[in-house]
């Protein structure tokens, strides 16, 4: 199922309105309000413990928000009955810090596990399927190997393969790059470009890598810890020369990691 050609209207992909986000009582994120294009590839970036990783669990209803709506291609996520949840929920998919695989099962049994789950397709369909998604991020002959058996940028790869395995509308990717060296991050920056340009998936990327944000991100909104709430926003290239605020500029000019490629 598509929201994304479904809908006839041209509402957001994401659009979040007055989100406030925390934990028993202890607000993180407050009166977030942002929208994410359709086939827009969006960062959320931010220092550590600002709240990126908090933020991407509520859109995906990992947790519930203390309060504000969630909506996807103008449906409410936060006000849906648990039924049309479901639906929605089928509708993107999630490549989670280090792949999250089952270590007990070969890459193919992961992929098939959302088909089998949330389908009705034959077997042998869904074998021809695992193949198609495995295929599209490189991994073809890699099909019955164990995660323990591939290397790091594999094991993320097989996520991604998994999170496509529904054709989602929107992909949410949490610190794709982490525990990866530089190259095989780049490698990862390209692939996730080539799912947008193949098929119009909208991507939304958890990251405070540079070399990421300024490589491939089309808009990045800005987390800050002090400020619980979005301190930037815009295309990255240029960002913190607009914005003004140091601490904008501390974190997109920090030296640590080599800034390649341009943002379009
Ligand atoms: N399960 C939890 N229960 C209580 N507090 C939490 C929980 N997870 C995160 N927090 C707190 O929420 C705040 C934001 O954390 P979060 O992990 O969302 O930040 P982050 O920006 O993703 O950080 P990092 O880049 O280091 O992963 C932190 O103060 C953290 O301690």
């Amino acid at each position: 199922m598509s929201l994304a050609t479904n809908h006839t209207d041209s509402s957001p992909a994401i659009e979040v309105t007055g989100l406030q986000c925390g934990y028993e009582g202890r607000t993180v994120l407050k009166d977030l309000n942002f929208s994410v294009k359709r086939g827009e590839v969006f960062f959320i970036i931010g220092g550590s413990g600002c709240g990126k990783s908090t933020l991407l669990r509520n859109l995906v209803g990992l947790n519930a928000p203390l309060a504000g709506e969630v909506k996807f291609f103008g449906q409410s996520f936060t006000a849906s009955d648990l039924g049309a949840r479901r639906n929605l929920l089928k509708t993107f998919g999630v490549l989670y810090q280090g792949g999250a695989l089952w270590s007990s099962l070969t890459l193919r049994q992961n992929v098939a596990l959302p088909l089998e789950e949330h389908t009705a397709l034959s077997k042998r369909e869904i074998a021809e399927l695992t193949s198609l998604k495995l295929a599209q991020v490189g991994l073809t002959g890699f099909e019955d190997y164990y995660p323990a058996e591939i290397s790091g940028g594999m094991k993320k790869r097989a996520g991604l393969a998994r999170a496509l395995a529904l054709d989602p509308d929107i992909v949410f990717l949490d610190e794709p790059s982490a525990g990866l060296d530089p190259i095989t991050s780049r490698k990862l920056d390209d692939l996730v470009l080539q799912v947008r340009d193949s098929f119009g998936t909208t991507l939304v990327v958890v990251s405070h890598e540079l070399a990421s944000i300024f490589g491939i991100a089309d808009r990045v909104i800005m987390l800050d810890r002090t400020a619980q709430g979005i301190i930037a926003e815009g295309p990255p290239n240029g960002l913190a020369e607009r914005v003004r605020d140091p601490r904008v500029g501390e974190f997109l000019l920090r030296r640590d990691q080599p800034r390649v490629g341009s943002n379009k």
